[in-house]
C-alpha cells in the first residue's frame, strides 16, 4: 500500500499545519480567548491561502511589537477566516427510510414513535462536505473524505473515528447500509492517504487516533449484508491499521508486547489550546509541559478524556488532576482488547478468502495477545481485568467499565467461561455496580472530569452489556437484558423531557443527562442514537411487557392518563424502586 507509514508526516494532511495544528498563529489567537469554545477557532475556514495568511499575520505581529491586542487579533480572524462549519452542507441520507423494519420489534406505541424519531435525527446528523474542500484542502481544517458522513452532533461536526462504530451499527439497523458503507470507505481511505485513522475528521487531531474499530465496523457491515467479498477486498487496509496501531503503541510488559495509548504530535491540543497550556502550568520546563501535553492527547486518543481512569499519583494511586495524567504508563483493558478483536476479525476475514497462511498468521497474533492480556490484564484477586501501572508494576484496583471489554470481544479461553462468568458478576457486586438507576457508571470516583462517576456513555453500557450476553450464562445474560432495558427506558425518559439525546447520561439519576469536563452536555447524538436503535430493535417485544423489572408500556400508559409532570416523578421513583 502506499500510504505514509506514520504519523510524523501526518501534519501535512491539508498543508496547512501551520495554521490548525502547531505554531505562532494558533498559538497567538488560542490564547487570546476569542471563542468561548476553543475548538471554533480551528474549525474555521481560510479566506486566504496559507502561505499568504501566515504572511499578513507576520506583518501583523511584527507591527505591534508582537504584542497585539485582543482587538487586532479579533479583527485579523475576521479578516482572514471564515465561520466554521461553511464547508459542510445538511445531507439527507440517500438511502434513509421512514419506517425501517427495526421498528417493527417495538411494541410500545411510544417507544416505537421514539425510535421513529431516532430514525428521523440520521437527518439531522448528516453531513456533505461541499465540493471545494476537495478542490482547495489547504483552506480547511476539515479531512476531506469521498462520502457523506453521520456525525455525533453538537459541537461534533465532523466525523469521529470510535463514535462511528456505533452510529454505523445503528445505520444498518435502521436498513441504511449505502450510508453505513460510505463511513466504512471513508475511512479505509483515510488509512490509504494518511496511514491510521485520526481522532476525528480534522487535521488538528495529526498524531491520535481512538480506540481502533475499523474491523468491528467492517464486521458489523459483513454480518448484516453477508457481504463477504467487502471484508475481503478490504484486508490490506485492515491490515495497516492493525500494524500501524501495534508499531507506534507498544510496550514490553512482563515479557510481553501489549500497546498502550500514546500520541505522536507536540504541543497543546490545538482543539483545546488554552485550556492545555492552562495546566501544563504546574510544570516547569518545557520538557515536563511537553510531557504532560502528550499525556492529555494520549488520553484523547483513548477516547476518554478525561479521567481518574489515567490518573497515577506519586502514591501510585489514582486520586489527583489533568497533572496527574499518565496515559501512556497505563496498559489499557480495552485496547489490547480491541488489538486481540482485531486480529481474530483479520484471520476470520482471510479465512473467507481462502488464504490459509493469513489466517494462521493474524491467529498467531491473536494468540500471542490473548496470552498477555491474561498475564498481564486479567487479575485472579479481584475477578476481573484491570489496567496494569507500569510505573509502579502493579494492577490497578479501580473499576472502569472498560474492565469488562474482554467479555465483549471475547478475549478470553472460551473453556473458561462458566469460571470468568461467576468472577465477574461477583465483581459486579462487589462494586455494586446494578445499583445505579441511570446505568453503570464509567468510573466510581467523583473527579469532575467527564470520564468519570457519575458520568455513563452509551459506548460502554454497549460494551459491558453486550459482553455479558457474550458469556451466555443465565445470571449473565439476566444481568445484560436488565442493563439493556434500564438504558432504553433511563434514555426515553431523558428524551420525553427534554426531547434530546445526550452524548452522555447520569448514572444516579434515572432519566438524568451528565456533564463535567471541558465543555457543556451535547446533544444529537450519534452513539447514544445508534445503542438505543439496536436495544430497540432487540429487545422492543419485552419492554412492551414489562420484564426486566418495570416496563416501558407503565411509562406510556400514564403519560397518556397523567401527563408529562406526573410521569416524570413517577419514573424517577420507578427508577429508584424498580429498576
Ligand atoms: O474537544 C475536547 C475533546 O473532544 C472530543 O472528545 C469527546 O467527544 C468525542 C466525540 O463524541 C468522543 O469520541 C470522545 O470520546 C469524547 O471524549 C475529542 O475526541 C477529543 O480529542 C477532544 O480533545
Amino acid at each position: 500500500m502506499a500510504a505514509q507509514t506514520g504519523p510524523t508526516t501526518n501534519h501535512k494532511i491539508n498543508g496547512n499545519g501551520q495554521i490548525y495544528c502547531y505554531g505562532e498563529l494558533l498559538k497567538t489567537i488560542q490564547m487570546a480567548k476569542l471563542f468561548e469554545d476553543s475548538k471554533t477557532f480551528v474549525d474555521m475556514k481560510l479566506k486566504q491561502a496559507p502561505a499568504k495568511t501566515l504572511e499578513d499575520f507576520e506583518l501583523l505581529m511584527e507591527s505591534k511589537n508582537r504584542t497585539p491586542s485582543r482587538e487586532d487579533l479579533q479583527k485579523f480572524v475576521d479578516d482572514y477566516f471564515s465561520p466554521k462549519g461553511t464547508e459542510l452542507e445538511l445531507w439527507t441520507p440517500t438511502d434513509w427510510k421512514a419506517n425501517p423494519s427495526f421498528l417493527d420489534q417495538i411494541t410500545d406505541p411510544d417507544l416505537k414513535q421514539w425510535g421513529q424519531e431516532l430514525n428521523n435525527i440520521w437527518k439531522d446528523l448528516g453531513r456533505k462536505m461541499n465540493d471545494d474542500v476537495l478542490k482547495n484542502p489547504e483552506y480547511y481544517s476539515i479531512i476531506p473524505v469521498p462520502n457523506p458522513v453521520i456525525i455525533p452532533g453538537g459541537r461534533f461536526i465532523e466525523f469521529y473515528y470510535w463514535d462511528s462504530y456505533w452510529i454505523i451499527r445503528g445505520l444498518l439497523h435502521s436498513e441504511m447500509q449505502d450510508t453505513a458503507r460510505g463511513m466504512i470507505e471513508n475511512f479505509m481511505s483515510i488509512v490509504q492517504r494518511i496511514g491510521f485513522i485520526p481522532n476525528g475528521g480534522r487535521v488538528y487531531y495529526w498524531g491520535r487516533s481512538q480506540p481502533p474499530l475499523l474491523t468491528g465496523m467492517v464486521k458489523s457491515y459483513v454480518d448484516f449484508t453477508n457481504d463477504d467479498l467487502f471484508a475481503i477486498n478490504a484486508l490490506e487496509v485492515l491490515e495497516h491499521e492493525f500494524e500501524y496501531f501495534v508499531n507506534n503503541h507498544s510496550v514490553q510488559v512482563k515479557g510481553h508486547n501489549l500497546a498502550v495509548y500514546r500520541d505522536s504530535s507536540t504541543g497543546p491540543r490545538p482543539e483545546s489550546y488554552r485550556e492545555d497550556v492552562e495546566t501544563a502550568e504546574n510544570f516547569d520546563t518545557p520538557e515536563a509541559k511537553e510531557d504532560h501535553y502528550s499525556e492529555l492527547k494520549s488520553a484523547a486518543e483513548s477516547g476518554m478524556d478525561f479521567s481518574s481512569r489515567w490518573f497515577i499519583n506519586e502514591n501510585g494511586t489514582n486520586v489527583g488532576n489533568l497533572s496527574n495524567l499518565r496515559t501512556r504508563s497505563i496498559v489499557p483493558v480495552d485496547l489490547n482488547s480491541f488489538l486481540y478483536w482485531n486480529a481474530k476479525l483479520i484471520a476470520e476475514f482471510h479465512a473467507k478468502a481462502g488464504n490459509v497462511d493469513k489466517m494462521t498468521e493474524y491467529e498467531k497474533k491473536a494468540q500471542t495477545l490473548l496470552q498477555g492480556i491474561q498475564d498481564v490484564l486479567w487479575n485472579e484477586e479481584a475477578g476481573c481485568w484491570l489496567d496494569y501501572d507500569m510505573i509502579n508494576e502493579k494492577p490497578r484496583d479501580y473499576f472502569v467499565s472498560t474492565n469488562l471489554a474482554p467479555l465483549f470481544v471475547k478475549a478470553y479461553n472460551i473453556s473458561d467461561t462458566e469460571k470468568i462468568s461467576a468472577s465477574v458478576l461477583s465483581y459486579i457486586e462487589k462494586n455494586k455496580l446494578d445499583t445505579f438507576p441511570g446505568g453503570v457508571p464509567n468510573t466510581l470516583y467523583h473527579t469532575g472530569e467527564q470520564w468519570d462517576f457519575p458520568n455513563v456513555w452509551a459506548p460502554m453500557q454497549y460494551i459491558v452489556v453486550e459482553g455479558l450476553a457474550n458469556l451466555n450464562t443465565p445470571a449473565a445474560k439476566e444481568l445484560s437484558k436488565k442493563w439493556a432495558l434500564r438504558w432504553v427506558k433511563s434514555n426515553f425518559k431523558a428524551y420525553t423531557d427534554n426531547f434530546h439525546m445526550y452524548e452522555k447520561y447520569n448514572a444516579e439519576e434515572f432519566g438524568g443527562h451528565g456533564g463535567g469536563g471541558e465543555y457543556g452536555v451535547q446533544t444529537g447524538f450519534g452513539w447514544s442514537n445508534g445503542v438505543i436503535i439496536e436495544w430497540l430493535s432487540k429487545h422492543g417485544r419485552e419492554l412492551s411487557e414489562g420484564s426486566g423489572g418495570g416496563g416501558a408500556g407503565t411509562t406510556k400508559s400514564l403519560i397518556s392518563v397523567v401527563g408529562v409532570a406526573a410521569v416524570t416523578i413517577v419514573a424517577l421513583i420507578a427508577g429508584r424502586v424498580l429498576w
